[in-house]
């Protein structure tokens, strides 16, 4: 189902929290809302629903108008036909899990011969089939999440709406579930919109990431767009670039052009970055940073280690090139760099290559 979504403004109590929203989804797409809490993913997510009726702007899903503010059309949700999975699972206490799945076939009133086999397929699915006839209570949270995703699965005329639906689960289940969720978008066709504000979740499984900030779209790319070309210091930010640096000055000599970036770090300014200007930033991932005599086109420089952690393989260490500018290091972990590093004060030289410098013009 081809959705598209135009021109959707939205406020509470006159604080505007959607500002002109556009997107459109292909049909057939897996797309991800990700942003920091209160940019509008839920409140986008819930116009799509019919939960929120937009000021402005409309959404069609598969050439019909569900809102309109302009000719004052509105689908109310129950006729909408989209399936819903929310963090709280939201599964009635007293029905069985049979019962909760089937009850919005029952509020349509699907005939009792489809019904039955319908539930059944969709707890199969789902790996739910032999504990249909439980309560919620007496499952452990993954397996009531299957049960919602389910009951989800049997609404959905196509089109699935997902609102942080793994927060509650452990980190472990969490990963088994978006694949979950992933083979069983492919396996009944359907097009997803997931709110998540975890980015991990939003590269892993969607076909392309809308970043908002602010009610407003800041990037919309395929998972590899978004992590590695950000469009603005925001989005770096959000997809992980540990180091991000101001464009101070750019200055131009014996033919080469160059940057002072914050911290007095020099940047020749050539191949990507020969479009760099004052008053743009330029990101990079601490994994990109060289540690030692390493030298080379891109930032060549030095500092003052502040500190060290160990965070898994890696060793992150911060190296101070200027008060309160410190850049982020990532260093294979071992026992020799937890010697050279552990100990803020000494003096180490940095290489950051020209080609993992990504310029970002806001
Ligand atoms: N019914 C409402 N009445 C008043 N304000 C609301 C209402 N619903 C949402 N808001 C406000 O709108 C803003 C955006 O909320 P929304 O839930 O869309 O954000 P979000 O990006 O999904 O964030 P989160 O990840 O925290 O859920 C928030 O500041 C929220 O307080």
């Amino acid at each position: 189902m081809h959705i598209q979504i135009s021109g959707v403004s939205k406020a509470f109590n006159a604080t505007p929290i959607l500002k002109d929203v556009n997107l459109t989804i292909q049909s057939g797409e897996f797309i991800t809302l990700l942003g920091p809490s209160g940019c509008g993913k839920t409140t986008t997510l819930r116009c799509v629903a019919g939960l929120e009726t937009p000021d402005a702007g409309s959404i069609e899903v598969g050439g019909k108008a569900f809102v309109n503010a302009a000719t004052r059309t509105f689908v109310p949700t129950h006729k909408r036909k989209v399936g819903m999975v929310f963090q709280s699972y939201a599964l009635w206490p007293h029905m069985s899990v049979a019962a909760n799945v089937a009850y919005p076939l029952k509020r349509r009133k699907t005939p009792p011969a489809q019904l039955k086999p319908l539930v059944a397929s969709t707890l199969e699915a789902v790996g739910m089939g032999q504990h249909a006839g439980r309560y919620p209570h007496e499952l452990s949270g993954g397996q009531q999440q299957r049960v919602a995703l389910a009951r989800g699965l049997v609404s959905a005329g196509g089109v699935m709406l997902f609102d942080e639906p793994l927060s509650n689960l452990d980190a472990k289940l969490r990963i088994a579930m978006r694949s979950e969720i992933r083979r069983l978008h492919n396996e009944f066709g359907n097009t997803s919109i997931y709110v998540t504000h975890d980015q991990d979740e939003a590269l892993a499984l969607s076909d392309r990431v809308i970043i908002m900030r602010g009610g407003v779209v800041e990037q919309v790319g395929t998972p590899d767009d978004v992590r590695s070309r950000p469009v603005s210091s925001f989005a770096a930010d959000f997809v992980g670039f540990e180091n991000i640096l101001a464009c101070r000055s750019v200055s131009e000599g014996s033919g080469r052009r160059t940057a002072v970036l914050d911290g007095g770090l020099e940047l020749e300014l050539t191949g990507a970055a020969a479009n760099l200007e004052t008053g743009m930033f330029v990101a990079f991932r601490s994994s990109a940073v060289r540690l030692g005599g390493e030298r080379g086109a891109g930032i060549n420089a030095a500092g003052a280690v502040r500190d060290s952690s160990y965070s898994g393989e890696t060793r992150t260490v911060v190296v101070d090139v200027a008060p309160g500018v410190g850049i982020t290091a990532a260093v294979p972990d071992s026992a020799d760099a937890a010697a050279v590093y552990r100990h803020g004060g000494s003096e180490v030289s940095f290489h950051v290559p020209a080609r993992s410098v990504v310029v970002l013009e806001r």
